[in-house]
């Protein structure tokens, strides 16, 4: 871990949560209220109906609210999507934008989640930009390949160290229970990292890539453990307070 980077702890609800769901972001925003949430970040995306909500509720706490998905554009005729500015403007501080589950089920291209992105930055958020193999990709030894296209194509020129947060995702470890070796994440993490600091030279060294994939309470600490891993882009467990906060836990236990 490269101490100097202060770790992003992020859930993302994905399309889970209704109203009934409000009392956990609020443990959850109560549960980050810790003497050590001066050097780690927390995150919390839940679904577009309950990011207002959920802004308002986490007030006076340091967890902060994103989104996880935006439009390029601005306004217009986009039926059923919501731009950056909304989310900005609702007070979101964060989106995910390329999770291979939109990259998968909306056909998103590297070139339109670059475009996401580069909106995210226009609207002053801080754009989550995912990565990731497929498992066929994995298991022919394409890793590096996907990751070196999707950095190049995805990730906007404008990125700084401020507004950009690279999320590491092997698709076939998302909601699987499977989780690449030490080995494996360690390899792909320095290959961003030298990827980054090549096109973005400071700004690279100092961006924030997260590990995404099946992450819980029990493997957390082994995973901030790992070089380049600044932090956990968390689904499944993300959606009860008591997972998430073993995870901070795990998080206050390796920075105190
Ligand atoms: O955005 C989160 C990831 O897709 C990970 O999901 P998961 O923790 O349920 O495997």
């Amino acid at each position: 871990m490269t101490k100097t980077i202060r770790p992003l702890l992020a859930g993302n609800w994905k399309m889970n949560g209704t109203r009934a769901s409000l009392d956990q972001i609020k443990a959850i925003g109560d549960g980050v209220k810790t003497p050590l949430s001066d050097k780690i970040d927390t995150l919390l995306c839940p679904p577009a109906t309950l990011l207002y909500v959920a802004t308002a509720l986490c007030d006076d706490s340091p967890l902060a609210i994103g989104a996880q998905d935006c439009h390029q554009q601005v306004s217009g005729p986009h039926t059923g999507d919501i731009s950056a500015e909304m989310i900005a403007d609702c007070f979101g501080t964060h989106v995910i934008v390329g999770h291979s589950e939109r990259r998968r089920n909306h056909a998103e291209s590297d070139m339109l989640v670059r475009a996401k992105a580069h909106a995210a930055h226009e609207a002053g958020l801080t754009a989550i930009i995912c990565l990731g193999e497929t498992a066929y990709e994995h298991n022919s030894g394409q890793t590096l390949d996907v990751l070196k296209r999707e950095l190049a194509s995805s990730v906007p020129d404008d990125s700084t160290a401020e507004s950009t947060v690279i999320a590491y995702e092997p698709v076939w470890a998302i909601g699987s229970g499977l989780i690449p070796t030490r080995e494996n994440i360690e390899e792909a993490h320095g290959f961003i990292r030298s990827e980054l600091v090549e096109r973005f030279g400071n700004g690279g060294a100092g961006m924030r890539i997260l590990y995404g994939g099946s992450v819980s309470g029990a493997n957390a600490r082994d995973l901030l453990d790992i070089p380049n891993v600044n932090g956990l882009l968390v689904g499944g467990q993300s959606l009860k307070a008591v997972d998430f906060l073993a995870i901070y836990a795990a998080f206050e236990r390796q920075f105190a």
